[in-house]
């Protein structure tokens, strides 16, 4: 549906909102994102595009705010857009005439939801103190993209002064793929100090600057820029350390492909696609928490970047990689995995200040949202596209992403998915050799037995997933009931090896979980006294309602600390389940409403598990 109100007001626009919202039931409002998009008419029609592309996962209402001529007569011509090619989202596209274009946010007041967080984003040109702008005061998260000013290194300087958290810019989001990769490569042996950096790309590329200024924030050592021919973009990164040159360089055939050299290693190809601006936008519209990585390279880093030599000059110097390295397939690099000294700059002991920001972040963190497709399948599909994006995020902020899946049918059938991919090639080998795989619960019967969740795991293709054996943390096996609680135990510790200082769990980035018809999570049951443990991670279960009878779980203390929590839910079954759990908090009788993640909790539903939501 598309209805257009050439000459009107924002109190005619609202009101119309409304009229359409009845007429075609349209998303339940709620909580939903709002993107408030700031935008030249030049650029208008290709921001509404990644925009829609960018919010088809999730429902978002997207207000459009066009700068049309800012000569003439103050006037507002409106085009409202739901349903149909407007995928999840209601579009409202405003265009501001005459003084009109120099008052937006007197102008989309009204049309603002009281409880949506709100995302600003200016495709192009945007104010110099983007958070002190009138649009920016409104928004949660800012984002830039200093890729499509005249001059990006002055914009970045520009962001710099004027940063304020929740501030973003898309070259930084371009960057993940990079950082994922260079943080994987220092997980191998040997574990030695980078000495000094050097980022090769055209003149001014701000992507570049940005990653130059993220290494010498998180390495903390001298870092250069070294300028390639215009054009060329972002060429390649060299990190030196003592037992030689770790190169990333990006392949000259345009392809999406880099070649990873480690000294004493061949060259391996690796994928290293630059991703679109729709995709971009989605990865920032997955989080309202402020960026700390982003801050600490714009802020702490890039100020410290220095500006090297030519490329040319660099390489007859032996700076930096000449071009990519000659890739030897047959090789497999021994890689093994601990957590990276240096490279965790939100490990460095965040100041007060820091925390205050992830706090504000984390109040204003979008709370349940649910995707819902058609079936099981489809479900799965989106979960395990989602679950690379996140993995590969950590990896590049962290050194380490730490996933826990869940049994069931549709935990299998994310295992299934992601398998999939595994063997299409689509996960990087060199991340997901960092990522640690646990369960949130297990059947407590002997190794292999069917009836367990990792043999059903191991059954769904769990093997071809590239992650290392020792990062597949299997909860202990056994048949003796008695044994139970000691083999909680003993996963507990291990849990705790992996945790950082001060905490009993690793810093989990996205717990997985099935839900019963009753609402049971893992083999947290309605109303059993494991929901009421608070001062271990793990508990046994001796008589769960749903065979077999001995288990060993999570407890809420372990699933809570989980930056992600996912429901994966299908079937008709669950309807019921998903209907109270998701209308209630912290009811032991409905474990599901127990559990939700630091910073953000997702419904991953089919349609028959969702019927009961409309
Ligand atoms: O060990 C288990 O049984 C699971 O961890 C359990 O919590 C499961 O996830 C739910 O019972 C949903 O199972 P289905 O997805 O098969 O319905």
């Amino acid at each position: 549906m598309i209805r257009d109100l050439p000459s009107t007001s924002t109190r005619t626009v609202s009101k119309e909102l409304v009229r359409i919202r009845n007429q075609v039931g349209a998303i339940a409002m709620g909580r939903v994102l709002t993107l408030l998009v700031s935008v030249d008419e030049e650029l208008a029609d290709d921001a509404i595009r990644a925009a829609n592309d960018a919010t088809r996962q999730h429902p978002a209402r997207i207000l459009v705010l066009v700068r049309a001529n800012s000569r003439g007569k103050g006037r507002l011509d409106a085009q409202i857009r739901v349903g149909g090619d407007a995928g999840a989202s209601e579009i409202v596209v405003l265009r501001l005439y005459g003084d009109l274009s120099r008052q937006q946010a007197a102008v989309v007041t009204p049309l603002l939801l009281p409880d949506s967080p709100i995302v600003a984003w200016w495709p192009g040109d945007a104010p110099a103190d983007v958070a002190g702008s009138p649009v920016g005061q409104m928004a949660n998260r800012r984002i830039t993209d200093a890729a499509t000013g005249p001059r990006p290194a002055t914009l970045l300087k520009r962001r710099a002064r004027h940063y304020a958290p929740g501030d973003t810019d898309l070259a930084w989001t371009r960057l993940t793929r990079w950082r994922a990769l260079l943080a994987a490569s220092l997980e191998a042996a040997p574990f030695e100090p980078v000495e000094s950096a050097a980022v090769t790309a055209e003149p001014d590329d701000p992507s570049a600057a940005l990653l130059a200024g993220w290494l010498a924030a998180s390495l903390r050592c001298p870092v250069s820029l070294v300028r390639s021919a215009a054009g060329t973009g972002l060429v390649s990164v060299r990190l030196d350390r003592a037992s030689g040159p770790i190169d990333l360089v990006r392949s000259t055939d345009g392809g999406d492909t880099a070649t990873l050299t480690r000294a004493g290693s061949p060259a391996r190809l690796v994928a290293l696609r630059t991703p679109t601006l729709a995709e971009a936008l989605a990865e920032e519209l997955r989080r309202l928490d402020a960026d700390e990585v982003y801050a600490h390279a714009l802020l702490d880093g890039l100020p410290v970047v220095t500006r090297g030599t030519t490329r040319s000059r660099a390489v007859r110097a032996g700076q930096v990689p000449d071009g990519p390295g000659a890739v030897d397939t047959s090789s497999r690099s021994s890689v093994s995995s601990r957590s990276l000294e240096g490279l965790t700059p939100s490990e460095r002991g965040s100041d007060e200040g820091v925390q205050a920001r992830v706090d504000a972040g984390l109040s204003a963190a979008r709370e349940d949202d649910v995707r819902t497709f058609g079936d099981r399948d489809a479900v799965a599909e989106a979960v395990a596209d989602e679950l690379v994006r996140r993995v590969e995020a950590a990896v590049a902020d962290r050194g380490e992403a730490h996933v826990v899946l869940t049994g069931g049918s549709a935990g299998t059938a994310v295992t299934t998915a992601l398998a999939a991919r595994a063997r299409a090639g689509e996960l990087e080998r060199e991340v997901w050799r960092c990522v640690h795989l646990w369960w949130g619960d297990e059947r407590f019967v002997p190794a292999g037995h069917e009836d367990r969740n990792d043999a059903q795991a191991d059954a769904a293709g769990l093997a071809d997933l590239p992650v290392l054996e020792r990062n597949v943390h299997r909860v202990p096996a056994g048949s003796d009931p008695d044994r139970a609680e000691e083999a909680a135990a003993r996963y507990a510790a291990e849990l705790a090896t992996h945790a950082p200082e001060g905490s009993r769990v690793p810093h989990l980035d996205v717990v997985l979980l099935g839900v019963g018809p009753d609402a049971h999570v893992a083999s947290l049951f309605p109303g059993r006294p494991q929901l009421d443990v608070t001062d271990r991670t793990t508990a046994a279960v001796t008589d769960s309602p749903k065979p077999p009878p001995v288990r060993v779980t999570l407890t809420l203390p372990a699933l809570t600390a989980a930056e992600a929590v996912w429901f994966v839910v299908t079937g008709e079954d669950k309807a019921r389940a998903v209907e109270r759990a998701r209308g209630t908090h912290d009811d032991h009788e409905m474990p599901a409403s127990c559990v939700r993640g630091r910073l953000e909790t997702l419904w991953w539903l089919d349609e028959a598990a969702a019927a009961r939501l409309r």
